[in-house]
């Protein structure tokens, strides 16, 4: 099952994420002398920003180990504003102090912006290149994923009751129809999720509070982050906020 974390302040929330992350990158470095973690767009860049650039985090955290993923990108050049490696660009990256040594950050291949299919199957590509040396199995490996939930019980861009909930092959796959806008984007597959090692919610606000009752009152329903609760079991932690949490009933929910 997974486990549901609830702060009184947002505060409280990165800092607990902080410690989680910085065990994660622990863990990460010695199973494999790195950190490969996939990120979500929304507000999921902010309070990683707030997180990780803390004074708290100072020597903290090991960023040149770091190899970050997208989640799910959007068909869109990497400067345009909905493009999600944009905000992390913006929120976190560029916000390193001078001198931090870089972590490696793999964006989508702007040259197949006009071809879904092929943006995903590159994307692909590059995930072979930095998984499949050492990791001899069928998925990646991701030491950590980092996602956010839609309002609508989304995440990553698998949506309610989409088809590409039913992909079981390619690691990650178009869609063209977002209900959310930009349409056409590309997705990490509920098959790559199962293998990671752990995974992360973070939701905050009362605008979750109707979506998290039905996540965590349903969890054999067919909502893409029950889902991912479903697939990963004790291996995901939610990172909430009390008024995300208010109402929601779940009994491993623990107030901190
Ligand atoms: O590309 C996207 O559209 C985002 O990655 C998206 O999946 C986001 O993570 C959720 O919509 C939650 O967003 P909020 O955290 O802003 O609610």
């Amino acid at each position: 099952m997974a486990h549901l974390n609830a702060y009184a302040s947002k505060d409280a929330l990165a800092s607990a994420l902080l410690a989680f992350i910085v065990e994660r990158q622990s863990h990460a470095i010695n199973r494999h002398d790195r950190f490969q973690v996939a990120v979500s767009g929304g507000s999921l860049p902010s309070i990683l920003a707030q997180a990780l650039l803390s004074e708290e985090a100072e020597g903290q955290i090991v960023w040149d180990k770091w190899q970050i993923f997208f989640a799910d990108e959007r068909a869109v050049p990497l400067d345009d504003e909905d493009s999600n490696f944009g905000l992390l660009k913006k929120e976190l990256l560029d916000k390193l102090p001078e001198g931090t040594p870089q972590p490696t950050v793999v964006p989508i291949d702007t040259d197949y912006l006009d071809d879904t299919q092929e943006l995903a199957d590159q994307y692909e590509q590059a995930l072979v290149r930095y998984f499949a040396p050492r990791d001899s199995v069928l998925k990646p490996i991701f030491d950590l994923l980092l996602l956010g939930c839609g309002p609508d019980g989304h995440t990553c861009s698998l949506f309610p009751g989409h088809e590409l909930l039913r992909e079981n092959d390619a690691w990650v796959a178009p869609i063209e129809d977002s209900p959310k806008p930009p349409p056409k984007r590309i997705t990490l597959t509920l098959p790559v999720i199962k293998h990671a090692i752990k995974a992360v919610f973070v939701a905050t606000g009362a605008g979750k509070q109707e979506i998290l009752k039905q996540i965590f009152g349903d969890p054999e329903g067919g909502l893409p982050c029950t889902l991912v609760n479903h697939v990963l079991e004790d291996k995901v932690t939610w990172f909430v906020d009390y008024p995300a949490v208010e109402g929601v009933v779940y009994h491993k929910k623990s107030l901190l």
